[in-house]
């Protein structure tokens, strides 16, 4: 296992967002978590990289137990994460957003990551100048510069047109071989293009996880989250 949480979870007040939480990821796999707005999806991804710190719980990253280590020394060894809202510098050029990521101006190595979103050819161009789905494809890009074992991308095709979305899944597929991915992900049809296994949320606990086919047939999944359809 890549990544496991044992009892994770986050208290705020009375309030248990993510309760008790046991959760594997087997590497090389392209794990979704899906679930209704304030299912603790972002909260128990905040507590595996680091950003959140756990109230209960343990979690441990390729055998190690790293719940008491800060963000930074979760990224040393090997999680790139990126947000929800786009975190880019939006009056840097390309180049200084990946060589930021990287944490050097290494021209191949930012190349190579620009070079895998398809956007190496626009690297003096400033980030703030990109289209909203460049600007996405950009924060992968930065998370990827940095050869992460484990990507974490957090709502990544919100905002994005359809076209986008097609070329989000050849990425991401591409990536997989090399990379562990954790995807929280609202758009269904995404989940089931690549997702080999799915985690379903629910009021912080985890209500089913299965195949794309077994959690597409799964009743209670269906009552909680998809609907009818
Ligand atoms: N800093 C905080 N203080 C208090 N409550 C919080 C805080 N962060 C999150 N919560 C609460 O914890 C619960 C889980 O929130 P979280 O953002 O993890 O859900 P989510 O599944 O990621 O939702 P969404 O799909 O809307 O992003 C929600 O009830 C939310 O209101």
């Amino acid at each position: 296992m890549l990544l496991e949480t044992k009892g994770l979870t986050r208290i705020y007040g009375g309030l248990r967002a993510v309760d008790t939480v046991d959760y594997t990821l087997a590497k090389g796999e392209i794990h979704a978590l899906i679930g209704p707005n304030g299912a603790g999806k972002s909260t128990f991804v905040g507590m595996v990289s680091g950003r959140i710190p756990a109230s209960e719980g343990e979690v441990w990253f390729d055998g190690e137990n790293v719940t008491a280590l800060p963000a930074h020394a979760r990224i040393q060894r090997g999680m790139a994460y990126t947000f929800q809202i786009t975190a880019i510098y939006a009056r840097l050029s390309l180049f200084d957003n990946v060589a930021l990521a990287l944490g050097q101006r290494d021209k191949a190595k930012v190349r190579a990551a620009l070079d895998r979103v398809g956007l190496a050819n626009r690297m003096e161009q400033i980030a703030g100048d990109l289209a909203y789905g460049h600007q996405r494809l950009l924060e992968i890009a930065m998370g990827v510069a940095q050869t992460p074992r484990l990507l974490i991308l957090d709502e990544p095709t919100q905002g994005l047109a359809e076209s986008e979305i097609e070329e989000f899944n050849t990425l991401i597929r591409e990536l997989a071989g090399d990379t562990t991915i954790l995807l929280i992900e609202h758009n269904m049809s995404v989940v089931m293009a690549l997702a080999d296994e799915i985690t379903v949320l629910e009021t912080g606990k985890i209500l089913a996880r299965g195949t794309p086919a077994e959690i597409h047939a799964n009743a209670d999944v269906q009552n909680a989250y998809l609907g009818t359809g």
